[in-house]
């Protein structure tokens, strides 16, 4: 990969697994500003995995350079794309072609990127070559089964594996993938890229089939860069995707908008602290992304949309969020796909409301950088907050909240950020035991709330 800048080195290494960094958030003054938080995360993936496929220039504005999507730009170039760094967040990549993948001289890492290495394994899966993948110790527990076995159906070999379906994982590509008609068993965008990236390559259609649907930017991209793609309803709630077989994607240009799902950061902190006001400008407002943005308005959240805008192709927005006084609501478990990575700062804003929020169909947290839905508990319970959990619901007791902790956060970049937001509005601030993960998704994080009035000490 040339660089006009070295990127960082894959996740696992740059942390070494145990050179935790501390920080504490206190008590704040009022948050004020302006600002726009990092490219969106889904987004900055697909744009370099298409890059990779596309024939010619894709060239990316606004790319985030957090870990995550360094570690997929490394993979890129290892599977012999030519990635440029043109300046911050500008990118080239020359693409390889439909079947033109090299296979890679060394292990792929990915990290700590589930979004990665699922999607990267489902476009090598399609492709005859054979590459190996691996990720950081919270990665390696993670489950690969959910994109292995629709690929197997597809005709990828899996040559070895670690215990249960997990990394490190070798695959052999396939020369002629077989078209899949494939219903998701868990609402995973991750499983439905996969599936679809590795049905690039197949002679007919690829059908993803999903009770409840879930971010669909890979079918937006496959459109972008020049694929057939339909989408139906399907149920109340779900979508039936169908790829024509065979495209031959050519290079686009991409211009990422911010990522919702760090908004929630910035966001929630200024709804907690009183007498804020932040404006978060360029959001992208994706109907299948903004499930957080509907919840906190129901709980009473001030949060004005303005200016509301198309942006390469995607919806986007500023919002204007002012301290407000919240009230505990009930999250249907079908609006979880369109929030899954916002539960932990929900659960803090839940935190701060008055009664109960239930938060329903929480099962997917199970299985994210940390288990997600014990973490926040275990979180919880330092810093004082009254909750409990029914089977996958949780359920979290508002109030005026002590803070504390330290809080644990297995490495968990939404586990660092969720907590640190609670400490700005709680009586003792809040201690997390490590905030290295943060630059995994949203490396500017401490400045950013720094900038904005918040004190955060690491
Ligand atoms: O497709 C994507 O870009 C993502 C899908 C979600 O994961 P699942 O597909 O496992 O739900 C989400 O949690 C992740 O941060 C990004
Ligand atoms: C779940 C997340 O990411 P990934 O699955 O890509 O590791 C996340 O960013 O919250």
């Amino acid at each position: 990969m040339s660089t006009a800048s070295s990127p960082a080195s894959p996740a696992s290494a740059a942390h070494g697994e145990g050179a935790s960094v501390p920080a504490t958030a206190l008590a704040s003054g009022p948050l004020n500003g302006r600002v726009r938080v990092p490219g969106d995360k889904s987004v900055s993936h697909r744009a370099l995995i298409f890059g990779l496929f596309a024939e010619g220039v894709t060239e990316i504005t606004g790319l985030l350079e957090g870990e995550d999507v360094l570690n997929t730009a490394k993979a890129c170039a290892a599977l012999g794309a030519k990635v440029e760094r043109l300046g911050e967040g500008h990118w080239r990549v020359t693409g390889v072609g439909s079947r033109g993948l090299s296979e890679p001289d060394a292990v792929l890492d990915f990290g700590n990127s589930g979004t990665g290495v699922r999607l990267m394994m489902g476009a090598v899966g399609g492709q005859p070559v054979t590459a190996t993948f691996d990720g950081d110790a919270s990665l390696r527990r993670r489950p690969m089964r959910r994109v292995l076995d629709p690929l197997r159906e597809m005709g990828v070999a899996v040559v070895a594996e670690a215990e249960g379906g997990r990394l490190p994982l070798t695959l052999k590509g396939s020369v002629a993938p077989t078209a899949l008609t494939y219903e998701t068993p868990v609402p995973s965008a991750q499983v439905k890229s996969a599936v679809l990236l590795a049905g690039i390559g197949a002679p007919g259609n690829t059908v993803v089939i999903e009770r409840e649907a879930t971010r669909d930017h890979t079918e937006r991209m496959l459109a972008h860069f020049g694929a057939h793609v339909s989408v139906e309803p399907h149920g109340p709630h779900g979508r039936r995707v169908t790829l024509e077989g065979g495209a031959k994607l050519k290079g686009a240009p991409v211009a990422v908008p911010a990522d919702p799902s760090s908004a929630a950061f910035p966001l929630v902190a200024a709804l907690l602290v009183p007498g804020s006001e932040v404006i978060l400008t360029d959001v992208m407002m994706n109907a299948f992304r903004t499930g957080l943005i509907a919840t906190l308005k129901e709980m009473g959240a001030d949060i004005e949309t303005l200016a509301e805008r198309s942006e390469g192709g995607e919806s986007v927005a500023d919002l204007r969020v002012r301290h407000s006084r919240l009230k505990g609501v009930e999250v249907p478990a079908h609006r979880a796909p369109s929030m899954i990575d916002e539960y932990p700062v929900l659960a803090v804003a839940a935190a701060f409301a008055e009664g109960e929020t239930i938060m329903r169909g929480l099962a997917e947290l199970r299985v994210k950088e940390s288990d997600r839905l014990a973490a926040v508990a275990d979180g919880l319970a330092a810093c004082g907050v009254s909750h409990r959990i029914e089977g996958d619901d949780l359920i979290v007791t508002g109030g005026g909240v002590r803070g504390g902790g330290p809080v644990k956060t297995h490495m968990d970049h939404r586990i660092a950020m969720a907590f640190l937001v609670m400490g700005l509005a709680a009586k003792e601030g809040v201690s997390v035991d490590d905030v290295s993960f943060i630059a995994t998704s949203f490396p500017s994080f401490l400045p950013m709330m720094r900038g904005l009035g918040a004190e955060i000490l690491a």
